[in-house]
Order: structure tokens, then C-alpha cells, then sequence
């Protein structure tokens, strides 16, 4: 999709490595506003090009005070005000534009991490109606501040620490926040956006899902020629899905879709998908039964990693060999291929300054497939390269996807062989974990719980136990049962972990919270658990978070499911509860 056709002004984010970025990006979207995010030090012509109304520069992990400190480019603040382009700058984007422009950033007295309330010292439009001496709790996360505000600058806010929390230069048009209002503890920082994005900045808000539809099938239109031929690989997962289906409605049977069973699928997977792909998206797919190629391939493998490489190569000789036969019945090789790639991929292969990976603009191509031959040289056409999840699904809602395939648990690429621990091939293990799997995820949708959970699936495990069955002694299988919940398999969710009372408040403040918020900054470089403080009252709470977290089932509905697995499921006498978070484990086993 163009950017530049999108019916909404542009907020553009330069990301300084915040873990808040994306939470910029989304939330000025669920105002109906287009906001995109590029890194931080992105030259002048990335940003000019994309014409924004407002630029916000993100937090970050660094000090503006360190060498290697990112920063934007040279001519950035002459641009901006040349232009009548806001700019608001967050917690280190703060810093960097008090630095940049004459003021003095140093490390504060008293460094602010968790809840703090802030005071309006004068009436600014960014806090919309509110008066002098006006109060708010915020969520502060900083320990440099502004010392010194460069000329035309005010203080629009302090903290209870009396450190600047909010700041205007309204004649050039720059504004900054010492605190972080996208995150849900500063509870009116929605609001404080809100206003500095309609009435500050008027901001002209138009993202609407059924223009980015109409407006990417203009653009597929434009790109495939009235002759082209388009390939998709789907596997049934809401991303492909809702692709194709964009791409259908705009070149009609000219896309081609290849859906493959590997063997490697769920229980009736393959009659499933393709039902609804003919009957309710009209989808025209072919369907590959390869199953033989990919099994006879992963005897005898146990290597969870070398699966995935047989698995993503024979993926890619299905492909191949798909190209080939359509280029054949065809009489003209199809010239493009569509792929699901979503923005989070996109902003993930462009990092943030100073967080060690190296930039690269490689978009994943079928990276849980092992990737395409590179001789197809197809063309890239991906629709949903600019979207989120969850505005994926909201597109999918208005392409008429079936709900079910919109709601459905994340199923990995390389399928029941990473769900099969051990040779897939031998034990009748596949079948096997079918049914159980079957069982399982049947009885949590009978329960209506399904989509409480983030994923739900069942694993064979390559170990026999001695039972007993019918007065009989047994030496059966083992499956194990994992669900989890999460909010997006990639965000976290907080835990109170301890809650320490403090006799003297504001002495064990001074004293120990810098020491802790060191170790928070070391345990979080250290491990996928983060923590955070938080002061409440008299008590410090220290936070701790987890990718994925274990769901908890009634005690009847898992009796219930272990009775009717054993019962029925021959080969099996036991059944194991997986209740790991991630981390420390995965959310897959293998
Ligand atoms: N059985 C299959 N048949 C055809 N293509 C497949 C199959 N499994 C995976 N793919 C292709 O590989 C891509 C990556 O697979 P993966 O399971 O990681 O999906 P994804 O990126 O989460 O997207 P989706 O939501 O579409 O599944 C899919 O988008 C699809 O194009």
C-alpha cells in the first residue's frame, strides 16, 4: 500500500528503541490517524518522502549523554520548522531535542521510574481542558532530565519531584513529554495524545480499514499487469488467508493458491481449510497431497532444527514444482507471489538504533518454511506489510473471512512435526497425537473457552509408561497437554511479585530504588522475565512479567478431557499437564 494514498495525515515515529515504540504506533492508529515507525536515525530524505503532519521521536534505552547515543539526522529541526511539522518528543526523545536545540540534559537528582504525579504550571493545549495546579498520575521510566530548556522553550508540567514532565515551544511548533503517555499506567495519556494530536497539531484523521482495502486493491491492480498470473502458498493461517483473499477480489482467478498437506497436519485439517477456502472465500486453491515426499524425508529424524530445514526445503520443491506446472498450462510464467508478511516483521528487520542487531530491509520470506527458491524471482506482493494483527483481522472481518479462521490458534509452519518429539515417522505417532489433539481442542471449544486461550495443542512424547487398563497391565504412550494465554505471543502481561513496606517512604526511595532500577535494567538484558517498580502508598512493588502464561483449566474439564483421551485414543494411558510459562520454556515444544 501507498502511504502516501492513505485519506489521514501521517504521524510519523522515529523509534529510539523504546519497548513502548509499537505502543506509539498503535494506539495513534485506534485514534483513525496512520502512523508508521522508522528507525530513529533514518536519513532526512526517508522522513521528508513520507510528507508526515507530526513527527514523534520515541523513548530509548540511552543516555544523550553517552558517545555512541543515536540522534536524527542533520537538518531534521530546520526541516520541521520549514514545513510547520509538529514534533513531540517522549522521555529520550525529549532529551535529544532539548540537547539538539541549546538546552542541557543532565542526569537528574532524583530518577523517576514507575507512577509519578505531574502538575500543569501552565495551560497548554496538549493537556486539552485542563487548568494550572491540575494534577495526573503519569508513568515516569527516566534518569537524565531536562535541566535547561533551550530558548522559546516552557515548562508546561513538573513532576512531584519538581523535574519538567512536560514542555512547549509553541511558536516552532515543538512539544515534548518527559513521561510516557501510550502506556495504560498514565491513565489519561490516551487523552493527552488525543489533544495534542486534534487540537494542537489538527490532525486529520481517515484510517479506516475499508479504505486500506479499496486503496490496496487499486494498488494490485496497478502493479499486476491485466495478463499476470499470481501465485500464494496458503496454509490456513489468518495471514496468508486474508492476503489471498485481498488479492482475489482485485485480479480474480489470475491468483493461484497452493495448499499443501505434508502430512503434517491436524486431525481433518486439509478437508477443513479447503471447505471454507471454496465454499465460503471461493478461493481458487490446489491442493497438493505431498505427504509421502515430506515423511519419507524426516525418517528417522529427531534433530528438532534439522525437521524445520527438511520441512522449509521440501516446502520449497512443492513450490517449485507448483510455478513450473502453471507456467506450463498456463503458457506464461506467473509473475508475482503473494506472502502475509505483517508490519511488526517489517519494523523487526529494520531495528531501532543501539540495540546490536544490524538493519536490514530482508522482509521474512516464508520463514517458518525455510524461504523460496531464489530463481522463482517472483515479485513481492504484500498486502498487509503496513498493518497489525489485529487491523489483519479487522480486514479479514470485512473480506468476509469466516470467524473461525480469524480466531484461530497460531499453528507453526513445520506443522504436528515439532508437536511429535522424536521421529515423526514411527509409533503410528502422528495419528496418535491427531486424535488426542482432536479431543482437546474439541472439548475447549464445547467448554466455550477457546478463545480465552492464545494457543491450545497437545504433544507426543517419544516415552512409554507402564498402566493399567481393563484389569490389564498397559506400556503406552505419553501426550502432553499445553495451553496458554498471552496477549500476542510476543507482549507480556504483569505479575505483582513482591510488595515491600517501606517505614520511611521518601529515605528508602533516595536510597535503594536506584540500586533497584539498576538491576531491573541488568535482569532485563539478562532474560525474557522483565521487572519493573512501581511505589504504591507505602510500599514498593516490584513487577515481574512473562511472554506467555499457563492457562488454567477447571479441575472437571481436565478430568473430563484425560478420561475421554485414554478412553478412546489406543496407544495412550497417561496424560501430562504442561504448566511452564514462557520464559523459561517456549510456547512450542521444539
Ligand atoms: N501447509 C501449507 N501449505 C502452503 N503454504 C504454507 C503451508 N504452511 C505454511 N505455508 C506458507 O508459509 C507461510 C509461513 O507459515 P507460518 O505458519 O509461519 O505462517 P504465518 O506467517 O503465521 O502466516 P499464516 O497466518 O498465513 O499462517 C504462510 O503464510 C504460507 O504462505
Amino acid at each position: 500500500m501507498d502511504p502516501k494514498a492513505v485519506k489521514s495525515d501521517l504521524v510519523l515515529i522515529l523509534d529510539f528503541g523504546s519497548q513502548y515504540t509499537h505502543l506509539i504506533t498503535r494506539r495513534i492508529r485506534s485514534l483513525s490517524v496512520f502512523s508508521l515507525c522508522i528507525s530513529g536515525t533514518s536519513p532526512l530524505s526517508s522522513i521528508t518522502s513520507l510528507n508526515p503532519k507530526v513527527l514523534i521521536l520515541s523513548g530509548g534505552p540511552h543516555s544523550v549523554h553517552a558517545d555512541d547515543s543515536p540522534s536524527f539526522a542533520d537538518g531534521f529541526v530546520e526541516w520541521a520548522q520549514s514545513n510547520g511539522v509538529f514534533v513531540l518528543g517522549i522521555c529520550y526523545g525529549l532529551h535529544l531535542l532539548v540537547q539538539r536545540l541549546g538546552g542541557e540534559v543532565r542526569v537528574g537528582e532524583k530518577q523517576e521510574y514507575g507512577r509519578m504525579e505531574i502538575e500543569v504550571e501552565k495551560s497548554c493545549g496538549i493537556f486539552g481542558g485542563k487548568k494550572v495546579g491540575d494534577r495526573q498520575v503519569v508513568w515516569m521510566s527516566h534518569g537524565d532530565e531536562a535541566a535547561t530548556l533551550p530558548n522559546g522553550f516552557e515548562v508546561v508540567a513538573r513532576s512531584q519531584q519538581g523535574a519538567v514532565a512536560a514542555v512547549e515551544d509553541k511558536d516552532r511548533r515543538f512539544y515534548g513529554l518527559q513521561y510516557h503517555p501510550e502506556v495504560t499506567h498514565s491513565p489519561e495519556g490516551m487523552e493527552t495524545l488525543r489533544s495534542f494530536l486534534f487540537e494542537v497539531c489538527g490532525v486529520n484523521a481517515g484510517w479506516k480499514m475499508e479504505d486500506v482495502m479499496d486503496e490496496e486493491i487499486k494498488v494490485i491492480n496497478n502493479m499486476v499487469g491485466s495478463d499476470d498470473h499470481v501465485i500464494c502458498a496458503l496454509s490456513g493461517g489468518v495471514d496468508s488467508t486474508v492476503a489471498a483473499t485481498l488479492v482475489h477480489r482485485a485480479i480474480g482467478d489470475r491468483l493461484h493458491c497452493i495448499f499443501v498437506d505434508n502430512g503434517l497436519l491436524r486431525y481433518k485439517e486439509r478437508e477443513r481449510v479447503m471447505e471454507t477456502f471454496e465454499r465460503d472465500l471461493h478461493l481458487p486453491v490446489t491442493c497438493v497431497d505431498a505427504t509421502e515426499q515430506f515423511l519419507s524425508k524426516l525418517k528417522g529424524v529427531v534433530d528438532p532444527e534439522l525437521k524445520r530445514k527438511i520441512i522449509g526445503k521440501e516446502f520449497i520443491c512443492v513450490f517449485d514444482a507448483f510455478a513450473k506446472e502453471l507456467e506450463n498450462n498456463l503458457g506464461k510464467k506467473p509473475a508475482f507471489l503473494v506472502q502475509g508478511t505483517l508490519y511488526p516483521d517489517v519494523i523487526e528487520s529494520c531495528p531501532p538504533p543501539g540495540t546490536g542487531r544490524t538493519h536490514s530491509h530482508t522482509i521474512k520470506s516464508h520463514h517458518n518454511v525455510g524461504g523460496l527458491p531464489k530463481d522463482m524471482k517472483l515479485k513481492l506482493i504484500e498486502p498487509l506489510k503496513l498493518l497489525f494483527k489485529d487491523e489483519v483481522r479487522q480486514l479479514g472481518r470485512i473480506l468476509t473471512v469466516p470467524y473461525s479462521f480469524l480466531k484461530r490458534h497460531p499453528f507453526p509452519g513445520p506443522g504436528l512435526a515439532v508437536r511429535v518429539l522424536g521421529d515423526v515417522t514411527e509409533d503410528n505417532a502422528l495419528d496418535t497425537l491427531r486424535q488426542v489433539d482432536e479431543i482437546f481442542i474439541q472439548s475447549i471449544k464445547d467448554a466455550g473457552i477457546y478463545d480465552s486461550i492464545w494457543q491450545a495443542f497437545a504433544v507426543f512424547l517419544p516415552v512409554k509408561s507402564v498402566g493399567v487398563q481393563g484389569d490389564q497391565r498397559t506400556h503406552s504412550h505419553v501426550v502432553a497437554l499445553r495451553a496458554v494465554t498471552s496477549q500476542d505471543g510476543m507482549t507480556a502481561d504483569w505479575y505483582v511479585f513482591i510488595a515491600l513496606h517501606c517505614f520511611a517512604l521518601r529515605d528508602w526511595c533516595n536510597v535503594y530504588v536506584p540500586h533497584l532500577s539498576q538491576l531491573y535494567t541488568v535482569t532485563s538484558i539478562c532474560s525474557n522475565v522483565s521487572f519493573k517498580l512501581e511505589i504504591l502508598g507505602r510500599r514498593l512493588l516490584v513487577f515481574y512479567s512473562i511472554d506467555s502464561n499457563m492457562y488454567h483449566f477447571e479441575r472437571e474439564f481436565l478430568d473430563d478431557v484425560v478420561q475421554k483421551i485414554c478412553n478412546n485414543v489406543r496407544g495412550v494411558n497417561r496424560v501430562a499437564l504442561d504448566i511452564t510459562s514462557k520464559p523459561p520454556s517456549t510456547i512450542e515444544w521444539e
